[in-house]
């Protein structure tokens, strides 16, 4: 591994100091780019300080990494690794992740704003998980033996690695992301280029270090921060890359799966947007579907594909379910993510922020009710405290955009029929909940609701082994479980004939 860039990063609060390349990973050394001279600052939602700057990759430098990481499939990786293998280093990286789960929680936090407790022990106790997962396939993967001719004949299939594969994630997880990305293509043999968000690329560099201590060989991942649309739509468009994993906005999405089908047609896999419908109906639970509810709009301050952001209340339980709510809402700490008691920290940047206030303006003009929050906050930070507005329809922004902040819209209903209704009333369909304690309302209504995900009396729980995606504008294909390996093989069909033979002319 090179020795060069790097930056020394102090965490204020714990005094930790973490070295940060700064630099391209490509090939397992970090490296300046071969044109760019643009850099990517890096800043502390919580203080708004610039903490790093990091090198701005170009198309060039996409094109170079490509290269590094075709080479590493045709050689070292692909079909030259065995499962074994891979399930071992896929093993060490987990343990080292897990080795350096302080540090990078506080990197994380640095750069992102989330609580460094919630960092650790969810984002990167389920990435770990999630490597291990994966480990556990890289050696199981299999096809088919298909009976064609009893006599003469077999057919069977080859799940075979992808290839060379652009991952294109996010700033609302932005290691999670990573091993939810990386750790699937590297069980069946895939190589890797890497594209953090522009606003989140300090974990993901650190993460490439260890990549390099796991033992993987040079060009497996390689990890490219750039602007989305230089980088981005350099390996979207890219004639060498074989499949696009992202995960972000439909808005890029779409422009991806667009530069896909203008180039070389390559696989791509989407997680895009969401406005999840949240319905709590009147046999609940009310105290838990509170306490779901607001971990559904609450948990990474609202910066969740499928965050519950639409919350559907039947009449008959309305005031008492809407008091337990918000005294909920008010109770959660919102601050720094090295304080202790934060459970939520700022949202990633003033774009965000801008964001989710002009929703807050647009709510109260379209003429919903605030019923907590929606304030700015005096001094630093892109602080937004939790807020819920009522009386909502579906008219609104409010209730057809995502925000991707902790602005809950609620609606009141009166049947079943109309909850369902309302709660399919989106163009997007990534998760849904639902809270009853009548068992053939809960199915019926599991069967209704038209999502990848429905959470049945809780919500945004998830489970590496458990596939995740949308319907709708909410994405294409699949994440997790056995059903994410099939987003990166190619089934190839091997027909074999060993008697039959064939008259000419036939
Ligand atoms: N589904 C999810 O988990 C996420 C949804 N979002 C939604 O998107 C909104 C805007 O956030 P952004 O950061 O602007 O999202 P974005 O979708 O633009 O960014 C996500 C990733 O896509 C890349 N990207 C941007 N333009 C690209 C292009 N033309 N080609 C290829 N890659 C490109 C970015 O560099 C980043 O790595 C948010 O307010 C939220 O509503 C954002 C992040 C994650
Ligand atoms: N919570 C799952 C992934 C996402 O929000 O992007």
């Amino acid at each position: 591994m090179s020795s060069a860039p790097t930056v020394e990063i102090a965490v204020p609060k714990t005094g930790r100091k973490i070295t940060v390349p700064t630099g391209l990973f490509i090939n397992n050394q970090f490296v300046p780019s071969v044109d760019s001279t643009e850099t990517i600052e890096c800043i502390n939602p919580a203080t708004e300080d610039v903490i790093a700057s990091v090198v701005a990759g170009s198309a060039a430098d996409i094109d170079r990494a490509v290269a590094a990481a075709r080479a590493a499939f045709t050689t070292t990786w692909g079909k030259h690794a065995t499962g074994w293998e891979r399930a071992r280093l896929l093993h060490r990286l987990a343990d080292l992740v897990e080795r350096d789960a302080q540090e990078l929680a506080e990197l994380e936090t640095l750069n992102n704003g989330k609580p460094v407790r919630i960092a650790r022990d969810f984002d990167i106790g389920d990435s770990v998980a999630c490597l291990r997962y994966y480990a556990g396939w890289a050696d199981k993967i299999a096809g088919q033996s298909l009976e064609v001719d009893n006599q003469t004949k077999i057919a069977f299939t080859r799940h075979d690695p992808i290839g060379v594969c652009g991952q294109i994630i996010p700033w609302n997880y932005p290691i999670n992301m990573w091993s939810w990305k990386v750790a699937p293509a590297l069980a069946v043999g895939c190589t890797i280029v890497m594209k953090p968000s522009e606003l989140t690329p300090l974990t993901a560099l650190k993460l490439s270090e260890l990549i390099v201590e796991a033992g993987f060989p040079p060009g497996v991942v390689n990890t490219v921060p750039s602007l989305g649309a230089v980088g981005g739509a350099a390996l979207s468009a890219h004639l060498d890359v074989d499949k696009v994993a992202f995960t972000g906005s439909t808005v890029t999405g779409r422009k991806i799966m667009e530069a896909a089908a203008k180039s070389n047609l390559k696989k791509v896999s989407l997680e895009l947007g969401g406005k999840s419908p949240h319905i709590v109906f009147e046999s609940a639970d009310l105290e838990q579907a509170a306490n779901w509810a607001c971990l559904g709009i609450l948990y990474n301050t609202g910066q969740d594909c499928t965050a519950g952001s639409r919350l559907f209340v039947q009449e008959s339980i309305y005031d008492k379910f809407m008091a337990a709510l918000i005294s909920k809402a008010k109770a959660l700490v919102v601050a720094d993510g090295f304080d202790e008691k934060a459970s939520g920290g700022p949202v990633v940047s003033k774009v965000q922020y801008d964001k989710i206030f002009k929703y807050i303006s647009l709510g109260k003009e379209q003429g919903a009710t605030i019923l907590t929050g929606g304030e700015k906050r005096q001094g630093k930070g892109f602080f937004v405290d939790p807020t819920i507005f009522a009386n909502v329809t579906p008219e609104m922004k409010i209730f057809q955009d995502e925000i991707f902040g902790p602005v809950l819209s609620v609606t009141k209903f009166k049947t079943e029929e109309e909850a369902v209704a309302l709660a399919n009333n989106t163009t997007y369909g990534l998760g849904a909940g639902l809270h009853s304690n009548d068992a053939n309302q809960c199915m019926r209504v599991a069967n209704e609701l038209e999502a990848g995900t429905v959470w049945v009396n809780q919500y945004n729980i998830l489970y590496n082994n458990v596939p995740f995606g949308g319907k709708k504008q909410s994405g294409i294909g699949r994440e997790l479980g056995s059903y994410a390996l099939d987003e990166y093989t190619s089934v190839k069909a091997v027909q074999w004939n060993f008697g039959e033979k064939l008259d000419f002319p036939f």
